[in-house]
């Protein structure tokens, strides 16, 4: 489970607020994709709960674990792949995932067979032994999501994780997703596909100018926006200017439109 309490974050000596005053809870066993034009703070949010980045104000949980106060802790609960895969470029690809097989001290008869497994499935057997600086955009996204998968950890936290992966890897890591979903553990992506969202995730989060707009899931921001189309036409009608839910909206206008019933949670 991961619990954000008020979580603030401004970079730039407070020029720039990236995540507002936010509060958000996602439970053990589901998939919860997070939403949200460019800019949004979600990279931002994101780095956050993987101790990458320090909140400017608020607490971040894993597990009941605080993020700040025992980071060890809370990052071996959690596996997270950036939306830049440039880490460890001078790593050949086993030594890469040895060394996160190292750091998450899984058992040596295990991680050769788990190894093997994952290179397999994506199709990076006879890239192995090649250093990581010399993949595709693509296959260096595979790599950093067989590294997340390795240990098997609690929390997975994956920054845009199907951008530059192939149809059959984005396949597989959405089975993968929902395998670690059903095992009782936590599943935390951004994304800007919105229909692969809309197929794989229990809930959403809508977020925009660093506040959530929206939490639920699809059949309930349907229900609210009385919308029977596509995720993607209810995000754009959300994060449109026009929206009563986009951020910062004048005094007067209501927070929920008139006659609409209240959603699960609208922020
Ligand atoms: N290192 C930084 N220094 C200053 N401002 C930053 C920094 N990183 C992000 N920002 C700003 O914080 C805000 C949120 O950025 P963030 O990268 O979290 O958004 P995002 O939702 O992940 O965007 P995208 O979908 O484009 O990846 C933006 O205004 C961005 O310019």
């Amino acid at each position: 489970m991961i619990r954000i309490d008020r979580v603030s974050k401004s970079y730039d000596g407070g020029e720039t607020l990236a995540v507002r005053d936010l509060s958000l809870e996602i439970r053990s066993g589901e998939i919860f994709g997070l939403l949200g034009p460019n800019g949004a703070g979600k990279s931002t949010l994101l780095n956050m709960l993987a101790g990458v980045l320090a909140p400017t104000s608020g607490t971040v949980e894993l597990d009941g674990v605080d993020v700040v106060e025992e980071p060890l802790a809370a990052k071996r609960s959690l596996c997270f792949v950036s939306d830049s895969p440039d880490h460890l470029l001078r790593l050949k690809g086993h030594e890469f995932l040895r060394f996160i097989a190292d750091v998450y001290q899984i058992p040596t008869e295990a991680r050769a067979e788990r190894i093997d497994r994952l290179a397999r499935e994506y199709g990076m057997q006879d890239e192995l032994d090649n250093q990581i600086q010399s993949y595709s955009h693509g296959m260096r996204q595979k790599m950093m999501v067989m590294g997340a998968l390795l240990p098997d950890p609690a929390v997975w936290i994956l920054d845009e994780p199907m951008t530059g992966l192939d149809p059959k890897a984005s396949w597989l890591l959405k089975q993968s997703m929902r395998a670690h979903a059903d095992a009782g553990k936590t599943v935390l992506f951004s994304t800007h596909v919105l229909d692969v969202a809309e197929k794989v995730v229990d809930r959403v989060g809508v977020i925009a100018k660093g506040e959530l707009l929206f939490v639920g899931t699809v059949e309930e921001m349907r229900a609210h926006f009385h919308n029977s189309g596509s995720l993607e036409e209810m995000f754009l009608e959300l994060t449109s200017g026009d929206s009563p839910f986009a951020p910062e909206p004048a005094e007067d206008v209501p927070a929920c439109p008139s006659g609409a019933p209240e959603p699960p949670e609208v922020r």
